[in-house]
């Protein structure tokens, strides 16, 4: 079986490349997409009713542990495997060659899960260094770096066998992901182990330093692992799924450049109002602002890629979900700046208004991106004519749309509510609202988010079972699977 590169190369037999691998990391980002949404609409109704599965004999439930638990399993067990997944599907059809390192890529995978489950039991024991995003102890760190590492190498060792002269623009996002995470992960994690047997360990950085590098690397996980990671499922699956060519290649180079240079220099603006020097916070605020312009390139260059088939939007909801997926890189591309102002985050900073960022970035951008991403692949892999139930995917679709709106605009209300009260003073100069006076205010809204959660996780859920439908053979109802081979991937212009 042969199709027509958009270069007018020929694509290799799909016997040739390893598509093995590629399905089980779709099954692993399906289940720990589960997990990880179950687990938020458990915080979430911890946060709205504290007496929720919480007891003193099982403190591994307390919100305390739990809430790792979550993002480190929506962020790196979910987006970690959606990444991997996707990045070994795409870099061999972009190369047209097979996956290189032969049993290499399965280290990478199994690996990664067992890095996940160390890191995750871990913190239910409530072992934990307290750095956001870096919960992890040494022994984790170490056993990441040394999968990291192979993970960058079989994907170079793909690159350096390509039979296809121009590496892909998604090829360049997967990169800067695997490159930059690697040197994040490691600066960021560099400690002294208290003892060989424990799991204690002390940061090399103390104080404001610790803080710095904390946030240079909190920040850019979102810049590289959250949005160049999934800036390459964007590059790769609209123009497929669209079957049209990316709207402006060049855009595109653009757009990676400028996203990379200026990312890795606004973390500071985490850090507003401490004891990192002033010109510090001024500076991660400036390239803050300046970052808004890149990502709205990339947000034109992903819409834009839809235009003569804008019809698609209507019947198709994988193409649906993808483009609202950037609408709403869009606007928390856009809110980021925002809050990165001093004065705007001397308002938002601790309060739900940086929770509702975070989740429009995550629900809206990071999830339905991956959903569509593995709603395209699933038919691809086993070789269906389409997705078991196309009414499902609808289904999905308004029940997890509706979800995200509840959840953010619940946290816009609550955040903004909160920071207001914090400030507002009486005539004489006393603070107007005790601090549970704005806990008792924020109820409704906990309650609404995690209605709006549970929601999103019954989208999951639908989308779970028609997964397992498609996998198994039950017949289509549509057939929607476009062509792997036959859509137009342009390698330049
Ligand atoms: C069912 C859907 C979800 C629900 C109900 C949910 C709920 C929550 C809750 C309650 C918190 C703690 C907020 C706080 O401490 O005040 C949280 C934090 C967080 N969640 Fe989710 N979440 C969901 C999905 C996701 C997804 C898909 C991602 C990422 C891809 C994500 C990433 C995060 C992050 C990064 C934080 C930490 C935010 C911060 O510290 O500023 N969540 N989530
Ligand atoms: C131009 C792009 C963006 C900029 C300039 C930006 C800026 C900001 C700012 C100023 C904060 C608040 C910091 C604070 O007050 O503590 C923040 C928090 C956050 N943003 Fe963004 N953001 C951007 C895009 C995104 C996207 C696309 C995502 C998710 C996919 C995201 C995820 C997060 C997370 C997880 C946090 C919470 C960090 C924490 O735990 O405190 N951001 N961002
Ligand atoms: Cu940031």
């Amino acid at each position: 079986m042969v199709g027509v590169y958009s270069n007018g190369g020929v694509e290799r037999d799909p016997a040739e490349y390893n598509e093995n691998i590629v399905k089980y990391g779709v099954i692993a980002s399906m289940f720990w997409a589960i997990v990880g949404l179950l687990v938020g609409v458990v915080i979430a109704s911890q946060l709205a009713w504290p007496a929720f599965l919480s007891w003193d004999a099982f403190p591994q439930l307390n919100f305390g542990r739990l809430r790792p638990v979550h993002t480190s399993a929506v962020i790196f067990a979910f987006g970690g495997n959606v990444l991997i997944a996707t990045s070994f599907y795409v870099v061999q059809r972009t190369t047209r060659a097979r996956l290189a390192g032969g049993v290499w890529p399965w280290f990478v995978f199994w690996g990664y899960q067992m890095f996940i489950v160390v890191a995750a039991t871990g913190y239910l024991l409530g072992i934990t260094q307290s750095k956001e995003y870096a919960e992890p102890e040494w022994y984790a760190d170490l056993w990441l770096t040394l999968v990291w590492v192979v993970y960058l190498l079989v994907f170079l060792g793909t690159l350096a066998k390509r039979k296809e002269p121009h590496i892909y623009v998604a090829n360049w996002f997967y990169l800067a992901f695997i490159v930059t995470v690697a040197m994040l992960h490691v600066v960021n994690n560099l400690a002294m182990p208290a003892s060989l047997l424990g799991s204690r360990s002390y940061s090399a950085f103390s104080g404001v330093q610790d803080a710095l590098t904390q946030w240079w690397y909190g920040h850019n996980a979102v810049g590289f692992f959250l949005t160049a990671g999934f800036l390459a499922i964007m590059y790769y699956f609209i123009p497929k799924r669209a079957e049209r060519p990316v709207y402006s290649y060049r855009l595109s180079i653009i757009h990676f450049w400028a996203l990379i240079f200026i990312y890795i220099w606004a973390g500071p603006h985490h850090l507003h109002y401490t004891a990192l020097p002033e010109w510090a916070q001024t500076l991660g605020m400036t390239f803050s602002i300046m970052l808004w312009m890149p990502s709205w390139g990339g947000m034109i260059n992903g819409l834009m890629t839809l235009s003569g088939a804008w019809d698609k939007l209507r019947t198709d909801p994988v193409i649906r979900m993808l483009v609202v997926s950037v609408a709403f890189y869009g606007m928390s591309t856009f809110e980021g700046p925002v809050m990165s102002v001093r004065a705007v985050n001397s308002l938002s900073h601790y309060t739900d208004w940086t929770i509702g960022h975070v989740h429009s970035g995550a629900l809206g951008w990071v999830g339905f991106i991956s959903f569509g991403a593995i709603y395209c692949l699933v038919p691809w892999l086993w070789k269906r004519k389409g997705m078991f139930s196309r009414a499902l995917i609808e289904w999905h679709f308004w029940i997890a749309t509706l979800g995200i709106l509840l959840y953010i605009t619940s946290m816009w209300v609550s955040g903004i509510m909160q920071g207001l009260m914090w400030r507002s003073y009486d005539s004489l100069g006393f603070l107007e609202y005790s601090f549970v006076e704005t806990v008792e205010a924020m109820h409704p809204s906990y309650i609404i988010r995690a209605l709006g959660g549970l929601m999103y996780l019954a989208g999951a859920l639908l989308m779970a079972w028609n997964v397992y439908k498609t996998i198994k053979g039950d017949v289509a109802d549509t057939e929607d699977a476009v062509n792997p081979q036959s859509a137009a991937i342009q390698p330049a212009e």
